[in-house]
């Protein structure tokens, strides 16, 4: 018999249906405001209050946590970015994102498709991702300008972009200069990003701004701002490589930012948290977050990615426990 966990239907049925990034009107980006820039402030003790009050709570009910997990799996990156990657492991992250969850787990709750919103290679990997998963509609991710450093030489960056794109990546990350910010120099910032976005042509720019290396949660706010007015369709916290990747308060300063820049040009930029998310109980704290922050709209995949390796795994072994334990029996719906 087939039943539906709570909130799944609503939540994930449609997975085939949801807007993806391809269909997001490109952020056209504006002048570099630099009153606005200097103006973006982030009050550390405020921020970090406010995300500590997250983790403790409990943000999304019981009975609809497996509606989430299926709901943050339609949002994962399905990524691998090491030295010793193989066309046989990327074969294989694209295998998992076409199919992330087991068919019988699907099929007790109701649902008829599911995958990954999309998966994220180094470059030499974009032709290999690209053929197994053509006809899926799961776009490839390339990282890109000399990820995860971004200290190659400038024009080997751009020129990497546009490799990319000719292999067939739908969305390329590139890492921004973290000396621009780290020295104040917000025109070279806008700047490089502006031609990175310019290199990318139709396919959606993510711009990677290591917050990890950023020093203050200020310079989060206004290197978030300063690559969205030069046309980033994407923040994203993290490489992944740094040694803080990202966090909560990082989290809700860009989120704020991505806020702040809709209010004012009606634009909509997505947010990419990344690096270090591996369990399905902090992907659920980031979606509360999100929801609270920047609200429904923003639970798409076309609008909020997590960049991750193995949150995977974790929300997959938390939806069996879901479908198969004692949480099912809560819901009255048995398990055939
Ligand atoms: O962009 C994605 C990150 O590199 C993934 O980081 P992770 O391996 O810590 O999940």
């Amino acid at each position: 018999m087939q039943t539906e966990t709570k909130g799944t239907t609503a939540v994930t049925r449609r997975a085939d249906r949801l807007p993806q990034v391809a269909d997001l009107p490109r952020n056209p980006g504006m002048e570099l405001d630099m009153d606005w820039v200097m103006r973006a402030q982030a009050n550390r003790s405020a921020i970090e209050r406010r995300a500590a009050t997250l983790p403790g709570r409990r943000s999304v009910k019981k009975e609809y946590q497996a509606a989430w997990l299926l709901k943050a799996i339609s949002l994962i990156d399905l990524t691998t970015l090491a030295g010793d990657d193989t066309p046989g492991r990327v074969r294989r992250l694209c295998a998992k994102a076409r199919h992330p969850v087991r068919a019988d787990l699907l099929e007790a709750m109701g649902i008829e498709r599911l995958t990954t919103a999309a998966v994220c290679v180094y470059h030499e990997m974009v032709p290999t991702a690209v053929d197994a998963l053509r006809g899926t509609g799961i776009p490839v991710a390339a990282v890109s300008t000399g990820f995860p450093a971004g200290l190659s030489p400038y024009a080997q960056r751009v020129a990497e972009i546009g490799e990319s794109v000719r292999a067939g990546a739908a969305e390329i990350d590139i890492v921004i200069s973290r000396r621009h910010v780290l020295t104040g120099n917000w025109q070279a910032l806008y700047d490089e990003m502006r031609e990175f976005r310019a290199a990318c042509g139709a396919a959606h720019v993510k711009a990677i701004l290591a917050t990890g290396e950023l020093g203050m949660l200020r310079n989060v706010a206004r290197a978030s701002l300063v690559c969205m007015m030069a046309g980033a369709d994407f923040i994203k916290t993290s490489t992944g490589k740094e040694t803080v990747n990202a966090t909560l308060p990082v989290s809700l300063v860009m989120m704020r930012a991505i806020r702040e820049y809709h209010a004012r040009t009606g634009a909509r930029v997505g947010y990419k948290p990344a690096g270090g998310i591996s369990k399905a109980k902090d992907a659920l704290v980031y979606l509360s977050l999100l929801k609270e922050e920047l609200g429904h709209r923003w639970m798409q995949p076309d609008l909020f990615r997590f960049g991750a390796s193995s949150l995977l795994g974790d929300i997959e072994r938390q939806i069996e426990h879901h479908v198969t334990g004692a949480y099912s029996a809560a819901y009255r719906h048995p398990i055939a």
